[in-house]
């Protein structure tokens, strides 16, 4: 059999559940950006700050890792610049072959300036739409829906879970909590997702990566969440053997096919997985959970869709039918209706693998 190669899998349509806006900027942008606004980078060479990120994030912390996230939140704060790099952000995905894709960021982030939240998202729900039809005419449709994301060592969550149903019918598509795991429980939030509940509002959270399994059952179990957000540490509630065991909480969540949004550059820079050949998303998808592949932060890991798939390709042999596998899965666990969901997977999805599975 021919290895598939990277430039093969940028040709096949892919679904991404996970990546941040504020963790995809195109390097170039953030050198003219931050000259716009007199903001101080490493390096004004967009290639040798392209490298600086990457290296930067390389700690083996998520908390040194988050620490890089400074540069891109300070060019990301008046609506043209959010409008800009919300745009890129649709054409860079819809050019990697990203036919769907749930891009999240923090509104909270954004208001060092004048702006209000509501003209936070306005400006990004704006710039995705531009992109998407910028990507349309070039022949690379994509469909982005918005995901709000409340940091969670702040106490702004219930707020950001209102502006996100307020804009439910104009591209926010759901919500999250992100940011250092250690010390910030999802349950800090539980008012904002039983008010999510109550809305019939969907929602994820990032659990799971930095910390195990309490924080994943808090995540399921007390707020209710429909995915989570990596979740890779529901390794530690399987005891390795032929076949592995699975405790309670990890049987729970392969049950319920919660969806596990897995990045695995992401987290081998965090330390959460040694290597990707090393990466849980091999057991995982052996077992059958619903696993989905994503690219977390594409700038911080110098990442794209087809590269983490192609990394997989390379570490564990996986061919087009795993491939498919894990972009019906995420297409499964999106939360566009459910309509919409079936139309990408039996319109754009089936007839271009079934060419390439033959
Ligand atoms: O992988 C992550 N874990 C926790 N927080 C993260 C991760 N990637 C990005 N973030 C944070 C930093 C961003 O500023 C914020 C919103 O996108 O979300
Ligand atoms: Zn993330």
């Amino acid at each position: 059999m021919v290895a598939i190669s990277y430039e093969d899998i940028v040709k096949v349509p892919k679904a991404l559940l996970h990546d941040h806006l504020d963790g995809g900027l195109r390097p170039a942008t953030i050198v003219e950006l931050a000259a716009e606004v007199g903001h101080e980078l490493p390096t004004t060479d967009a290639e040798a700050l392209g490298r600086w990120f990457v290296d930067a994030a390389n700690s083996g912390s998520l908390e040194r890792y988050l620490e890089t996230f400074a540069h891109t939140v300070a060019v990301m704060q008046t609506a043209p610049a959010l409008r800009r790099v919300a745009r890129e952000c649709a054409l860079d995905l819809a050019t990697d072959g990203v036919v769907y894709a749930e891009v999240r960021f923090a509104p909270e982030q954004h208001l060092e300036q004048d702006l209000t939240l509501d003209e936070v998202v306005d400006a990004v729900v704006t710039g995705f739409r531009e992109g998407s039809a910028l990507a349309a005419e070039a022949g690379h449709p994509i469909r982005v829906g918005t995901l709000l994301t409340a940091m969670r060592h702040a106490a702004r969550s219930q707020e950001i879970a209102e502006l996100a149903v307020r804009h439910r019918d104009t591209g926010v598509v759901g919500f999250d909590i992100a940011g250092a795991e250690a010390g910030f429980p999802p349950t800090r939030h539980l008012d904002a997702f039983e008010y999510l509940q109550r809305e019939n509002f969907h929602f994820t959270i990032h659990a799971g990566e930095a910390f195990g399994l309490p924080s994943i059952w808090q995540a399921i179990q007390w707020c209710g969440a429909d995915r989570l957000g990596h979740g890779v540490r529901i390794v530690d509630d399987i005891t390795p053997g032929n076949p592995p065991v699975l405790g309670r909480l990890a049987a729970y969540v392969r049950d319920k096919r919660i969806p596990l949004e897995l990045c695995p550059s992401s987290n081998v820079q965090t330390g959460a997985a040694a290597s990707i050949a090393d990466h849980p998303i091999g057991l995982l998808r052996d077992l059958r959970f619903r696993v989905t592949v994503n690219t977390d932060n594409r700038l911080m890991s110098g990442t794209s869709m087809s590269r983490e798939m192609a990394l997989l390709v390379d570490a564990f042999g996986y061919g087009w039918k795993e491939l498919q596998w894990f972009t019906i899965n995420a297409m499964k666990s999106a939360f566009i209706p459910f309509d919409e969901r079936l139309r990408i997977i039996d319109e754009v999805i089936k007839p271009a693998y079934a060419k390439v599975i033959g």
